[in-house]
Protein backbone atom coordinates (compact mmCIF):
# COMPACT_ATOMS: atom_id res chain seq x y z
CA UNK A 1 0.00 0.00 0.00
CA UNK A 2 1.13 3.55 -0.97
CA UNK A 3 2.13 5.94 1.99
CA UNK A 4 -0.21 8.61 0.99
CA UNK A 5 -0.96 12.60 2.00
CA UNK A 6 -4.28 13.83 1.02
CA UNK A 7 -5.32 17.42 1.38
CA UNK A 8 -3.14 17.03 4.40
CA UNK A 9 -2.50 20.77 6.40
CA UNK A 10 -0.01 20.75 9.27
CA UNK A 11 0.60 23.40 11.92
CA UNK A 12 3.93 24.71 13.93
CA UNK A 13 3.26 26.15 17.23
CA UNK A 14 -0.50 26.32 16.06
CA UNK A 15 0.36 28.39 13.43
CA UNK A 16 -0.49 26.60 9.73
CA UNK A 17 2.60 26.19 7.75
CA UNK A 18 1.52 23.96 4.51
CA UNK A 19 -2.19 23.17 3.56
CA UNK A 20 -3.55 20.88 0.53
CA UNK A 21 -0.47 18.82 0.43
CA UNK A 22 -1.36 16.05 -1.40
CA UNK A 23 1.31 12.63 -2.87
CA UNK A 24 1.33 8.91 -2.88
CA UNK A 25 4.63 7.48 -2.18
CA UNK A 26 5.05 3.65 -3.44
CA UNK A 27 7.31 0.99 -2.44
CA UNK A 28 10.35 1.17 -3.75
CA UNK A 29 10.22 5.02 -4.62
CA UNK A 30 12.00 8.00 -2.85
CA UNK A 31 10.46 11.39 -2.19
CA UNK A 32 12.51 14.15 -2.26
CA UNK A 33 10.91 17.81 -0.16
CA UNK A 34 12.36 20.60 -1.24
CA UNK A 35 11.68 24.03 0.20
CA UNK A 36 13.75 27.11 1.54
CA UNK A 37 14.52 27.17 5.27
CA UNK A 38 11.31 27.27 7.25
CA UNK A 39 9.17 26.45 4.43
CA UNK A 40 8.11 23.18 6.73
CA UNK A 41 9.56 20.26 5.50
CA UNK A 42 10.49 18.94 9.37
CA UNK A 43 6.84 19.81 10.10
CA UNK A 44 5.26 17.93 7.49
CA UNK A 45 7.75 14.98 7.64
CA UNK A 46 6.73 15.02 11.67
CA UNK A 47 3.25 14.88 10.98
CA UNK A 48 4.10 12.37 8.07
CA UNK A 49 5.84 10.36 11.05
CA UNK A 50 2.60 10.12 13.25
CA UNK A 51 4.80 12.64 16.15
CA UNK A 52 2.02 15.34 15.53
CA UNK A 53 -1.59 15.22 14.28
CA UNK A 54 -2.54 16.65 11.04
CA UNK A 55 -4.36 19.87 11.09
CA UNK A 56 -6.48 18.92 8.56
CA UNK A 57 -6.92 16.22 6.00
CA UNK A 58 -5.50 12.85 6.10
CA UNK A 59 -2.60 10.32 6.28
CA UNK A 60 -2.85 6.85 4.45
CA UNK A 61 -0.66 3.89 4.43
CA UNK A 62 1.41 4.69 7.54
CA UNK A 63 0.36 2.76 10.51
CA UNK A 64 3.12 0.63 12.21
CA UNK A 65 5.51 0.97 8.48
CA UNK A 66 7.49 4.30 9.07
CA UNK A 67 10.95 4.19 10.69
CA UNK A 68 11.87 8.17 11.32
CA UNK A 69 15.34 9.42 11.34
CA UNK A 70 15.51 13.13 12.53
CA UNK A 71 17.70 15.84 13.39
CA UNK A 72 18.27 14.50 17.32
CA UNK A 73 20.38 11.26 16.92
CA UNK A 74 18.72 9.96 20.06
CA UNK A 75 21.31 7.44 20.60
CA UNK A 76 21.99 6.35 24.02
CA UNK A 77 25.49 7.25 24.75
CA UNK A 78 26.79 5.26 27.47
CA UNK A 79 25.80 2.34 24.97
CA UNK A 80 28.30 0.90 23.09
CA UNK A 81 27.81 1.02 19.04
CA UNK A 82 26.37 -3.00 19.00
CA UNK A 83 24.44 -2.26 22.23
CA UNK A 84 22.28 0.39 20.33
CA UNK A 85 21.81 -1.01 17.75
CA UNK A 86 20.86 -4.45 19.06
CA UNK A 87 18.64 -2.14 22.13
CA UNK A 88 16.41 -0.93 18.79
CA UNK A 89 16.74 -4.55 17.20
CA UNK A 90 15.10 -5.55 20.25
CA UNK A 91 12.32 -2.74 20.40
CA UNK A 92 11.25 -3.62 16.63
CA UNK A 93 11.45 -7.28 17.42
CA UNK A 94 14.08 -7.54 15.10
CA UNK A 95 17.81 -9.90 14.90
CA UNK A 96 20.62 -9.06 12.33
CA UNK A 97 22.11 -5.79 13.61
CA UNK A 98 25.61 -7.61 10.98
CA UNK A 99 24.21 -5.53 7.73
CA UNK A 100 23.54 -2.35 9.59
CA UNK A 101 27.15 -2.60 10.70
CA UNK A 102 28.15 -3.03 7.74
CA UNK A 103 26.02 -0.60 5.60
CA UNK A 104 27.21 2.22 7.32
CA UNK A 105 31.25 1.32 7.90
CA UNK A 106 30.65 0.77 11.81
CA UNK A 107 32.69 -2.25 12.38
CA UNK A 108 35.95 -0.71 13.82
CA UNK A 109 33.22 0.77 16.14
CA UNK A 110 31.20 -1.79 17.24
CA UNK A 111 32.54 -1.34 21.07
CA UNK A 112 32.86 2.17 21.67
CA UNK A 113 30.18 4.41 23.86
CA UNK A 114 28.14 6.21 21.66
CA UNK A 115 28.72 9.17 23.40
CA UNK A 116 32.41 9.05 22.23
CA UNK A 117 31.65 9.04 18.61
CA UNK A 118 32.00 12.08 16.41
CA UNK A 119 29.02 14.42 15.37
CA UNK A 120 29.37 12.33 11.52
CA UNK A 121 29.90 8.75 13.40
CA UNK A 122 27.09 9.68 15.64
CA UNK A 123 24.85 10.57 12.59
CA UNK A 124 25.96 6.97 10.72
CA UNK A 125 24.96 5.42 13.58
CA UNK A 126 21.11 7.08 14.15
CA UNK A 127 20.68 6.24 10.33
CA UNK A 128 21.97 2.24 10.52
CA UNK A 129 19.24 2.62 13.23
CA UNK A 130 16.86 2.21 10.46
CA UNK A 131 18.04 -0.57 9.06
CA UNK A 132 17.41 -2.12 12.25
CA UNK A 133 13.74 -1.47 12.57
CA UNK A 134 12.91 -4.03 9.53
CA UNK A 135 10.15 -0.96 8.59
CA UNK A 136 9.51 -0.41 5.41
CA UNK A 137 9.41 3.37 4.93
CA UNK A 138 11.80 5.82 5.92
CA UNK A 139 11.14 8.97 7.04
CA UNK A 140 14.48 11.12 7.11
CA UNK A 141 14.98 14.51 8.31
CA UNK A 142 18.24 16.50 6.65
CA UNK A 143 19.86 13.15 7.33
CA UNK A 144 23.34 13.85 5.69
CA UNK A 145 23.83 16.28 7.85
CA UNK A 146 27.23 16.27 9.75
CA UNK A 147 27.83 13.40 6.98
CA UNK A 148 31.73 13.26 4.64
CA UNK A 149 31.50 12.83 0.97
CA UNK A 150 32.46 9.08 1.76
CA UNK A 151 29.59 8.66 4.31
CA UNK A 152 26.79 10.52 2.43
CA UNK A 153 27.89 7.55 -0.36
CA UNK A 154 27.47 4.73 2.09
CA UNK A 155 24.11 6.50 2.84
CA UNK A 156 22.81 6.73 -0.77
CA UNK A 157 23.67 3.32 -1.07
CA UNK A 158 21.83 1.94 1.67
CA UNK A 159 18.57 4.02 0.97
CA UNK A 160 19.07 2.54 -2.91
CA UNK A 161 19.32 -0.82 -1.52
CA UNK A 162 15.89 0.08 1.01
CA UNK A 163 14.39 0.69 -2.66
CA UNK A 164 15.74 -2.25 -4.12
CA UNK A 165 13.81 -4.56 -1.39
CA UNK A 166 10.97 -2.84 -1.79
CA UNK A 167 11.38 -0.35 0.48
CA UNK A 168 10.75 3.74 0.28
CA UNK A 169 11.84 6.91 1.15
CA UNK A 170 10.21 9.90 2.13
CA UNK A 171 13.53 12.82 2.63
CA UNK A 172 13.95 16.18 3.27
CA UNK A 173 17.57 17.10 1.75
CA UNK A 174 19.48 19.78 0.48
CA UNK A 175 21.77 17.85 -1.21
CA UNK A 176 21.06 15.47 -4.36
CA UNK A 177 21.94 12.09 -2.76
CA UNK A 178 22.28 10.89 -6.77
CA UNK A 179 18.93 8.58 -7.02
CA UNK A 180 17.97 7.96 -10.02
CA UNK A 181 14.90 6.99 -8.65
CA UNK A 182 13.55 9.80 -6.38
CA UNK A 183 11.18 12.27 -7.71
CA UNK A 184 11.08 16.31 -5.72
CA UNK A 185 8.04 17.73 -4.52
CA UNK A 186 8.32 21.31 -3.82
CA UNK A 187 6.16 22.15 -0.65
CA UNK A 188 6.41 26.05 -1.49
CA UNK A 189 3.00 25.25 -3.35
CA UNK A 190 1.51 23.88 -0.50
CA UNK A 191 2.10 27.38 1.63
CA UNK A 192 -0.95 27.78 4.12
CA UNK A 193 -2.86 30.99 3.57
CA UNK A 194 -2.22 33.44 6.13
CA UNK A 195 -5.81 33.60 7.80
CA UNK A 196 -7.58 37.04 7.82
CA UNK A 197 -9.85 37.16 11.04
CA UNK A 198 -13.10 38.74 11.05
CA UNK A 199 -11.65 41.48 13.67
CA UNK A 200 -9.61 42.53 10.83
CA UNK A 201 -12.49 42.81 8.22
CA UNK A 202 -14.10 45.65 9.87
CA UNK A 203 -11.36 47.58 9.29
CA UNK A 204 -11.36 47.13 5.32
N1 LIG B 1 7.94 25.48 18.05
C1 LIG B 1 7.57 26.33 17.08
N2 LIG B 1 6.66 27.29 17.31
C2 LIG B 1 6.28 28.13 16.34
N3 LIG B 1 6.74 28.08 15.09
C3 LIG B 1 7.66 27.15 14.80
C4 LIG B 1 8.12 26.23 15.77
N4 LIG B 1 9.03 25.43 15.17
C5 LIG B 1 9.11 25.84 13.89
N5 LIG B 1 8.32 26.88 13.66
C6 LIG B 1 8.12 27.60 12.38
O1 LIG B 1 7.38 26.75 11.51
C7 LIG B 1 7.80 26.98 10.16
C8 LIG B 1 8.14 25.65 9.49
O2 LIG B 1 9.32 25.12 10.10
P1 LIG B 1 9.99 23.77 9.62
O3 LIG B 1 11.03 23.41 10.63
O4 LIG B 1 8.93 22.78 9.33
O5 LIG B 1 10.66 24.20 8.23
P2 LIG B 1 11.75 23.45 7.33
O6 LIG B 1 11.27 23.56 5.90
O7 LIG B 1 12.01 22.09 7.83
O8 LIG B 1 13.03 24.36 7.51
P3 LIG B 1 14.62 24.02 7.44
O9 LIG B 1 14.98 23.82 5.99
O10 LIG B 1 15.24 25.28 8.00
O11 LIG B 1 14.88 22.83 8.32
C9 LIG B 1 8.97 27.96 10.23
O12 LIG B 1 8.47 29.25 9.93
C10 LIG B 1 9.43 27.88 11.66
O13 LIG B 1 10.00 29.09 12.11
Amino acid sequence: MDLQAIDLGVARGGVPVLEGVTFSLGLGRALVLRGPNGAGKTTLLRTMAGLQPPLSGRIEGAEDRIAYAAHADGLKSMLSVTENLSFWADVFAQRDIEPAIKAFDLTGLRTRLAGTLSAGQKRRLGLARLMVTGRPIWVLDEPTVSLDAASVALFADAVRAHLQQGGAALMATHIDLGLNEAEVLDVGKFRAVPRVSAQDEAFL
